[in-house]
């Protein structure tokens, strides 16, 4: 055999080592966005899609309290690892890799969707699922990020820390969908696509309501987005989505080098600002007076869900609340779960809102005929 026959031959077989590895390389999606974006409405989606193609998929859900609601959407025929009680990108990022290493043992899923806390800075946990790639085949497919139309627009306005990390949030996609078409005026739409493209300018870009999309973006089969594989930060090659690499973002709260200290630990200025409180709830609340108490949340707070047990109907609803929307789910747990309200925002006063939560508990227990508390 000649030389050259057999440079051939090694390049074929390279190929083919390369075409067996990503058969076997379980590729993972991350769903990015800001709290309330649409991510949860829009893994539900990706995984009607899975079941119906026959595609096993596995989830990692991250809450930044200390009770993941959203899972109770999610069907407990779907293998799902929690992460709760912190973000991901930081607090608890190096977990990460050790619970999608065990998903993938344990069930051997043919993909793994990451939603993130709407807090999360998605490069740092793009980091950690690369990490996760040095000891099992698993390959950051894509970077989808929810952008919430009109809270974007209005963020602008108001500049600050949260703009700033919906701006992480969308440098750093593959993908891009602007949802909540539904609440934004064609030429406020127009604005907030003229924005999120002068951002990143490369992510295919989808435009929805209620993050109805067709699926591609998760075809098992696809490569990764922009026919490049996605490779960390810090490790050579690109680092995310077309736009982000962490020099273009000096000046910026989360990306330089400066962000990490001696020790390696990440202080993530750009949403140590954002506070959450989980309260459990001893016993039902009467729904009207449940539904008063949202209204007047302070402005403070944009984000809120839980379940709750209303007195005057003797059912379980899932709540959700998201810039000044509530909206309700009635719900029949399949396990145990505690009533429980959890509540995002910036700097808010805990306290009052635990007294509130307090008299709408006192309130629920009363009788119908009972003397009327102060
Ligand atoms: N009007 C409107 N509401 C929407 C749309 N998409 C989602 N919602 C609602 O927005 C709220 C938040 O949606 P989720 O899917 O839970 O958002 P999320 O990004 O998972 O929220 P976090 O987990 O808190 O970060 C829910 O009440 C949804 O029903 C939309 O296109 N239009």
């Amino acid at each position: 055999m000649t030389i050259e026959n057999q440079q051939d031959q090694q390049i074929q077989q390279d190929q083919q080592d390369q075409q067996d590895q990503q058969r076997t390389t379980v590729p993972v999606h991350l769903l990015s966005g800001f709290l309330g974006s649409g991510k949860t409405t829009l893994l539900n989606q990706v995984i009607d899609y899975y079941k119906a193609a026959d595609v096993k998929a596995a989830v990692i859900m991250n809450e930044l309290g200390d009770v993941n609601l959203d899972g109770q959407i999610i069907g407990d025929d779907v293998p799902m690892a929690e992460m709760l009680g912190g973000c991901l990108c930081c607090t608890i990022r190096g977990d990460l890799s050790l619970e999608l290493k065990s998903l993938l043992d344990e069930y051997k899923p043919d993909v793994v969707l990451i939603e993130s806390t709407g807090a999360a800075n998605p490069m740092e946990i793009m980091d950690a699922v690369t990490e996760t790639a040095m000891y099992a085949l698993v390959d950051l497919r894509t970077v989808v990020t929810v952008v919430d139309g009109p809270e974007l627009l209005s963020r602008r306005r108001k500049g600050g820390r949260t703009f700033r990390l919906m701006q992480e949030q969308i440098r750093c996609a593959t993908d891009l969908i602007v949802n909540k078409a539904d609440k934004l005026a064609p030429e406020e739409l127009i604005e907030v696509e003229q924005l999120v493209r002068e951002l990143n300018e490369y992510a295919p870009l989808t435009v929805t309501v209620r993050c109805v999309t067709e699926m591609s973006i998760f075809d098992p089969g696809r490569e990764s987005a922009n026919g490049k594989r996605i490779v960390p930060a810090g490790h050579s090659g690109h680092v995310c989505g077309a736009n982000c690499s962490h020099g273009d973002h000096a000046g910026d709260e989360h990306n330089t080098d400066a962000d990490h200290d001696a020790a390696g630990t990440h202080p993530h200025a750009s949403h140590e600002h954002v506070m959450a409180l989980t309260h459990y709830l001893t016993g039902p609340v009467d729904s009207h007076d449940f539904e008063q108490f949202m209204a007047k949340l302070p402005k403070e707070v944009y984000r809120a869900k839980g379940i709750l047990t209303f007195a005057d109907t003797n059912s379980r609803f899932l709540f959700q609340y998201a810039y000044r929307e509530l909206d309700f789910m009635r719900i029949t747990p399949q396990s145990h779960v505690n009533d429980v309200a959890v509540f995002i925002g910036e700097h808010f006063a805990k306290g009052e809102l635990l007294q509130e939560l307090e008299r709408l508990q006192r309130q629920g227990r009363q009788q119908p005929g009972d003397p009327e508390e102060e």
